[in-house]
């Protein structure tokens, strides 16, 4: 059985603020270190040894992977990098408090921008600091693939290629691979993943620091998945992002 775990980073600076991240390079709070360091732990307890892992271009996500690999003495395996997995760009809304916007424009509009499938918040401006064409670390890449803000389904498609291309093919050699990455990120590639439909991708909500794992045949067909962790605190964690986006009472 292949065995893939997608962990979506411990709780940033931005994440405590409930501010609106997306490519903004925030770091881990105290809470997300102990987070990443917990995963790691529970991963190991659970028997897991990587062959590999991947993780975005964001630190968060970056100090998550070292911090769970060092609980696990696995800092040595190869790791490989990329803009493909990093969180979904959020725009104009990035740097903003996410109850105060649903204070401000309503919790239905911030449940549109934060998880409807294709519509994406309003792009920052090519000369705004917050352009990611303006950062060296995306040099490499052609700008025209530089989004200056993102949908989930403009997320699964700049995914897809790297899911398809690179991560679905070391699935094929290895047996065990972990990704490192976000929120928004980690739900476009379990929506293509389980093919869920642009619905209820809507309703999913993942928790910080918790490993999913999906096992898959030899012929890598989803068997089945499941979050390694506590059930009944795993969904209230759920509903805790899910809250994130509501005005507060
Ligand atoms: O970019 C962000 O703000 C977070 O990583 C994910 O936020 P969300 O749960 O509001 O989509």
């Amino acid at each position: 059985m292949k065995k893939l775990v997608l962990l979506r980073h411990g709780e940033s600076v931005w994440n405590k603020e409930n501010r609106f991240t997306g490519w903004t390079d925030v770091d881990l709070s105290e809470r997300g270190v102990n987070e990443a360091r917990e995963a790691g732990k529970v991963m190991k307890e659970n028997g897991f040894f990587f062959d590999l892992a991947y993780t975005s271009y964001l630190k968060r996500a970056i100090k998550t992977l070292n911090l769970a690999l060092e609980e696990m003495d696995q800092m040595w395996i190869p790791v490989k990098k990329s803009w493909r997995l990093n969180e979904k760009h959020y725009g104009n809304l990035q740097g903003l408090n996410k109850a105060e916007m649903a204070s401000k424009f309503g919790d239905e509009q911030v449940l549109i921008w934060r998880r409807s499938y294709d519509v994406p918040p309003m792009p920052v401006a090519d000369n705004d600091e917050r352009n990611p064409r303006l950062d060296a670390r995306y040099r490499g890449v052609d700008p025209e693939l530089i989004p200056l803000t993102e949908s989930l389904k403009e997320t699964v498609e700049r995914m897809v290629p790297y899911w398809e291309g690179e991560i679905r093919e070391s699935l094929k050699t290895n047996e065990q691979v972990l990704v490192a990455a976000h929120g928004n990120s980690l739900r476009a590639v379990i929506k293509y993943l389980k093919n869920i439909s642009d619905q209820d991708i809507v309703t999913l909500n993942l928790p910080t620091g918790i490993p999913y794992v999906f096992e898959f045949d030899d012929q890598l067909n989803l068997q089945k998945d499941y979050f390694l962790g506590d059930e009944e605190t795993i969904k209230k964690l759920m509903e805790e992002v899910a809250n994130q986006g509501k005005a507060k009472k």
